[in-house]
């Protein structure tokens, strides 16, 4: 079982009739960072959606780490969440707690003790480099900073994927080559990644595998 996601002959047809993905099979390996991209409204979020079970396809398989997600029941979606790292264009953080309260929230969901929480908030921190900023409240940083933090809360669970929709949409190059760097070496650190981007000149010198989606169908290449 070496794949961590497979997607074999999806159908997602949204209520309504729209068609956002038709026949997509696709494959990312235990371990593998791929970027996917595609214009507006090809279908990028609709695939991450059926990744992390917030949408079910209309037809075809995913299986994601061995797990067929049709079998996964609706009662067991959080604990399904749990292994499964969710990163959004607008950070989605809770902007009043803390930096360290927002990473630590998965960890108090799940019940765990509070010295297991500190230490783990801290090495996720320390992996995004914001170990200083514990105390501090989101707002007070800047849109970089939020992302890691955003980054850090998806990581702090130790996910066995991690699934990002335009994680770099609301920040300039600069940040944005940053926020690559750091998916970078959570991915030589064994992290299955995903990206989903429009910003196919950041990423397309890095080296990594495109997946390019075209109104719902997967390009060849
Ligand atoms: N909940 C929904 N109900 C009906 N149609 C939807 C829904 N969500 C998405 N769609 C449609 O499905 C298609 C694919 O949308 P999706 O959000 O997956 O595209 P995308 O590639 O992520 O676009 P963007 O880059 O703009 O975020 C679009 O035509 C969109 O309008």
């Amino acid at each position: 079982m070496t794949d961590i996601v497979a997607f074999d002959n999806v159908v997602k047809r949204y209520p309504g009739g729209k068609l956002a993905l038709d026949r997509v099979s696709l494959r990312l390996a235990r371990g593998e960072m791929a970027f996917l991209t595609g214009h507006s409204g090809a279908g990028k979020s609709t695939l991450m959606k059926l990744i992390g079970l917030i949408e079910r396809p209309t037809r075809g398989r995913v299986v994601i780490n061995g797990t067929d997600l049709a079998k996964v029941r609706r009662a067991h979606i959080p604990r399904y969440r749990q292994r499964v790292g969710l990163i959004f264009q607008n950070y989605n953080l809770l902007y009043d707690r803390t930096v360290f309260d927002n990473v630590a929230l998965p960890l108090v969901i799940r019940g765990i003790g509070h010295t297991e929480i500190a230490r783990r908030v801290r090495a996720a921190l320390d992996t995004v480099g914001l170990l200083s900023h514990e105390k501090k409240f989101p707002i007070t940083l800047s849109g970089g900073e939020q992302q890691r933090v955003g980054i850090a809360r998806a990581v702090v669970n130790r996910p066995h994927l991690l699934l990002a929709d335009e994680p770099t949409g609301n920040l300039d190059p600069d940040l944005s080559a940053d926020i690559m760097r750091l998916f970078t070496r959570l991915n030589e650190t064994g992290t299955s990644i995903m990206i989903a981007t429009h910003a196919i000149d950041l990423v397309e010198h890095m080296g990594y595998r495109r997946i390019a989606l075209d109104h719902g169908h997967l390009e060849a290449g």
